[in-house]
């Protein structure tokens, strides 16, 4: 990077694994020390770039980097030992140290020969692909003191009436004893509670003091105001202070309980002292034996269970989908007295359309339903190593099978096997979420030790989790107490105010960015729903419930409908048009924590693409091309939406339309010239949520035009059509299965007169942006493989058939023709055929493809291909064959630094295939791996 001079550039590089910038910056910085005559001068630099590399390897605070910059500039910059242009060229050198520890770590190792060791980080894995910015402030947060985080996310989930609520009940103490008839459960229920020393779980609400001095009994602190414990029943108290961090850790004494009540007393005033006393007092006046003493022993473990008990009827699968995570431990429940193929009877008609599962499914579909969607939202092809079992499969109704319990056992364990195998075959990636032992119950025996066996085999599965015993910073306790005293308030919805107030009432208050960081996690962790949108991020959702059922009212029967709103209602029920007067009705019949929300029941259904407000005719100015809705860009998004367009004063809730298309060969193959290729996005393991189609109809109403056949809207289950550019162009997207289709077709009479690529381009990539929005996965976050792959339809199919002449585009980036293997006579498609509407910047690419690139591949061209892969990084690695797990390896080595990252698999990559590692492969895999950019 620099010179003695400091104006040359010095490439650099080798096959030796280090990053190519990071010999450039040493080598140059080797010549400024070889350059210098004054030792004193050589001392005062080597102290600076000293500070800045620890800064950044180690503390990552903000002020090492300013003081040192100051420090050169007044102190050497400029002066007789470095030119004006070294002076620039030095401070650049501070900054790439500063940005990249990887480098400041070679830096310091081959210029000062100081080895400045890792730095292992202990913000939380998942937590890795956040910005820097967010890393910086968590690293920060920690400072002031951490606690382990074990909490077991208990997810119990199964077709309704199979026992899952009887199951609940037998795990905690409080419903055994109080021996509690289980009652349908409506959406979610939620229940936290805490692991006691001998294995059962209790609800936390009974042991809230016990709770709160247990976790900083566990904590790490260094400088906070806060209280601690230390050993199973002495408390100390910490002294008040600043909670910069820069003060040593605070002298702290030990006292009884007497003194311990009084102390408590005398602080008071203070925000947690304020929590705590109420419970203290209450203790006094219940139980005269203060059985303060014992509480923490009970709770030692300080593990929290929270078990969330799902609603079975399929009404609501759709929404229990938007909670389940990676970081959760599920329960899949199955009745051991139902045969596979056994129909599943439900009363309520509107079941089951949302999701998916048609009316009578069978057991089997159910099953593999369940196990589908796990699989799709808690850690597809997991970014952070391999996946881990989180799936206890149980059998219920033990007392209703036949034979002895030996036999039953085998019974059961051929059930599943029988499921398995049906479901997913022999080696389908879902298996590897299924743990080995599967358990048996009889529910109405609740002494069985079945249900001790089970909380010890779930506690084992939550032990054995990546993100067991993160750390957590122990400031953000208070406002995580905050939060629980709200929901224990009963309240659901809150507003950013709301968490404001509670912020400012405790005694150090949580500081700008790091309030929303707090919130943010707190959201990933699947404690709230909080999205940073500017529609939706003055509102936090405390209870899942309240979710659940605002989406309830809108697929729910409506009792006595106002007489006067009969043809509003109409259309509601036909046509899936939600009119203000309809939607009124049904929030003024809701609970009131619903109706009296409704603007932002109305924000939440929007956002989670329940419903969609359609464009107004004479507004269109394609808005939408530009709009892929994908949530990071929803801020950007809402700007071009409003400057350009206006809505209809109506919604449409694509999930309500039943309506099926008239002959569908009508819409999918229009007897026209021009129209494109049909694009297919066909989700991997077979399996697609029907509410991703719903959502995706969603998106493209609020995106575009519904297309009119007279006066109907084109809108049907399963199929949608949409005028782009003032109806010269319609686009049309329809489903079967776990196939997602789109097809433009162009009206014009000028035969000179081609399809606009641009369009297409736009087209899909607005359509590719928001499925990946559904499943979870964004560009911010490559590090996972998406869970669809693209294919063309071959293009000589007069009519589009399901699942048919399939060609996956990702082959054409190697290849330049494909056998379509549906068409009769056999015959190929070229690259060119296939790819020239949907994808014609990759075909561009593919076909400049020329024969001089057919030679090795050398050091150079791979440092020039490090610095010009973009945010498809992790698919370019995938594409030369290295695993995901060595691709986690080899990340986790050059700390993240995409470049070191990226010449490094490709390093390998080359030593793997020897001569085979040509430019031509490398270009051809760069191409395909393009397919996955966001571009
Ligand atoms: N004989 C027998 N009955 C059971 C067993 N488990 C549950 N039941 C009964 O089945 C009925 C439904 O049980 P729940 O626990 O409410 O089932 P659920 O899965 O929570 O139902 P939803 O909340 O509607 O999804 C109740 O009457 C239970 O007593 C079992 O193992 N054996």
């Amino acid at each position: 990077m620099i010179d003695a001079e400091g104006t040359q550039p010095i490439v650099g590089g080798g096959g030796d694994g280090i990053e190519p910038t990071a010999i450039e910056v040493a080598r140059g910085l080797q010549r400024v020390k070889e350059n210098i005559n004054d030792e004193n001068v050589k001392k005062d630099l080597q102290d600076i770039i000293s500070k800045i590399c620890h800064g950044s390897v180690q503390e990552r605070s903000h002020h090492i980097l300013t003081e040192n910059i100051r420090s050169f500039v007044s102190n050497l910059g400029s002066s007789v030992h470095f030119s004006l242009n070294q002076t620039k060229q030095i401070i650049k050198t501070i900054i790439v140290l500063w940005s990249k520890p990887s480098i400041a770590k070679h830096v310091m190792k081959e210029v000062y020969n100081e080895d400045i060791g890792e730095n292992e980080t202990d913000v939380p894995k998942d937590l890795e692909n956040m910005d820097e910015k967010a890393i910086e402030i968590y690293s920060r947060a920690l400072k002031d003191g951490e606690e382990e985080i074990r909490n077991i996310r208990l997810m119990v989930l199964g077709m309704f009436g199979v026992g899952k609520t009887s199951l609940v009940n037998n795990l905690i103490k409080d419903f055994r004893e109080k021996n509690i008839v289980p009652v349908s459960t409506e959406g979610i229920d939620l229940h936290r509670c805490q692991l006691m020393e001998n294995g059962d779980w209790c609800l936390d609400k009974e042991h809230k003091l016990a709770k709160y001095i247990s976790r900083f009994n566990k904590v790490t602190i260094t400088s906070v105001s806060t209280l601690s414990v230390r050993d199973d029943s002495k408390i100390k108290l910490v002294q008040d202070a600043p909670v910069a961090g820069d003060i040593p850790p605070i002298q702290s004494e030990s006292r009884s309980l007497e003194t311990i009540k009084e102390s408590v007393k005398e602080h008071k005033e203070e925000d947690i002292i304020k929590k705590i006393l109420p419970l203290v007092e209450l203790q006094n006046e219940n139980t005269p034996e203060p059985d303060l003493t014992q509480i923490p022993s009970k709770t030692k473990k300080s593990t929290t269970v929270s078990v969330w008990d799902f609603a079975g009827q399929t009404l609501y699968y759709s929404t229990h989908q938007f909670f389940l995570n990676k970081r959760s431990i599920y329960l899949v429940m199955m009745d051991m007295t139902k045969r596979l193929d056994d129909h599943v009877k439900e009363d309520d008609e509107e079941s089951g359309i949302w999701c998916g599962l048609m009316k009578d499914c069978t057991y089997l579909e159910v099953f593999k339903f369940w196990l589908n969607a796990i699989h799709m939202y808690s850690g597809y092809q997991s970014s952070v190593g391999r996946l881990k079992p989180s799936i206890i499969l149980v059998g219920t109704r033990k007392d209703e099978m036949m034979g002895n319990s030996e036999e039953k056992e085998m019974k059961k364990d051929t059930f599943f096997d029988d499921a398995l195998q049906k479901a997913f075959g022999e080696d389908s990636p879902i298996l590897t979420h299924i743990h080995n032992r599967k358990f048996l119950v009889n529910n109405l025996s609740p002494q069985d030790p079945v249900f001790h066996e089970l909380r010890k085999e779930i506690l084992a599965l939550a032990e054995s989790q990546e993100y067991w015993g993160e750390k957590s910073p122990v400031r953000w306790i208070p406002m995580e107490q905050s939060l629980d005293k709200l929901r224990d308030e009963r309240k659901q919805l809150l507003k950013m105010e709301d968490i404001h107030q509670a912020n400012k009432s405790n005694a150090h208050p949580l500081v700008g960015d790091e309030l929303a960081l707090f919130l943010d996690i707190q959201h990933r962790h699947g404690n709230i729903l909080y999205f940073n949108t500017n529609k939706l991020k003055h509102l936090i959702v405390l209870a899942p419930q309240w979710i659940i059922q605002a989406f309830k009212c809108f697929i729910t029967h409506i009792p006595n409908k106002n007489p006067s709103n009969t043809g509003a209602w109409k259309d509601y029920m036909n046509l899936a048009i939600l009119k203000p007067e309809v939607f009124n009705e049904i929030m003024d019949k809701s609970d009131s924590t619903i109706g009296d929300n409704r603007v932002d029941v109305i924000n939440y259904m929007e956002h989670l693409d329940v419903m969609a407000k359609p464009l107004k005719l004479e507004e269109v100015k394609e808005a939408g091309n530009k709009a892929a809705v994908h949530q990071v860009e929803e801020d950007k998004l809402d700007a071009v939406v409003h400057l350009n367009t206006k809505y209809l004063d109506f919604h449409i809730v694509p999930c309500r339309l039943k309506k099926p298309p008239p002959p569908i060969s009508k819409f999918t193959s229009p007897k026209i010239k021009k129209r494109t290729q049909v694009v297919c996005f066909v989700f991997c393991e077979k399996f697609m949520p029907p509410s991703f189609f719903h959502r995706l109809v969603a998106v493209c109403i609020r995106t575009w035009r519904i297309s009119k056949e007279g006066d109907e809207n084109q809108l049907y289950n399963g199929l949608a059509v949409f005028d782009l550019r003032s109806a010269a162009y319609t686009l049309t997207i329809w489903y079967k299965d776990h196939i997602i289709y789109a097809r433009i077709s162009y009206f014009t009479k000028n035969p000179m007169s081609d399809i606009d690529v641009t369009l297409c381009q736009d087209v899909r990539h607005t359509l590719r942006m928001s499925l990946l929005n559904f499943v979870g996965q964004s560009v911010e976050n490559p590090r996972t493989a998406t869970a669809f792959d693209e294919y063309i339809q071959c293009p000589f199919m007069q009519e589009s058939l399901h699942n048919k002449g399939m060609l996956r585009v990702k082959k054409f980036m190697y290849e330049n023709e494909l056998n379509c293997k549906s068409c009769s006579p056999r015959h190929t498609v070229t690259r060119a055929e296939a790819l020239n509407y949907w994808f014609k910047n990759r075909l561009e690419q593919a076909d400049n493809d020329d024969e001089n690139l057919n030679r090795p591949v050398e050091d150079s061209d791979l440092l020039k291909a490090s610095r010009s892969v973009g945010n498809e990084f992790w698919m370019l690695g995938i594409e030369l064959g290295l695993t995901n797990e060595r691709m986690n390896e080899l990340y986790a080595e050059c700390r993240k630094d995409h470049c070191t990252f990226i010449y490094r698999y490709m390093a390998e990559w080359r030593e793997s295939e020897n001569e085979k590692a040509t430019l031509q492969r490398l270009y051809r895999a760069m191409n395909a791996a393009q397919l996955y950019s966001s571009k």
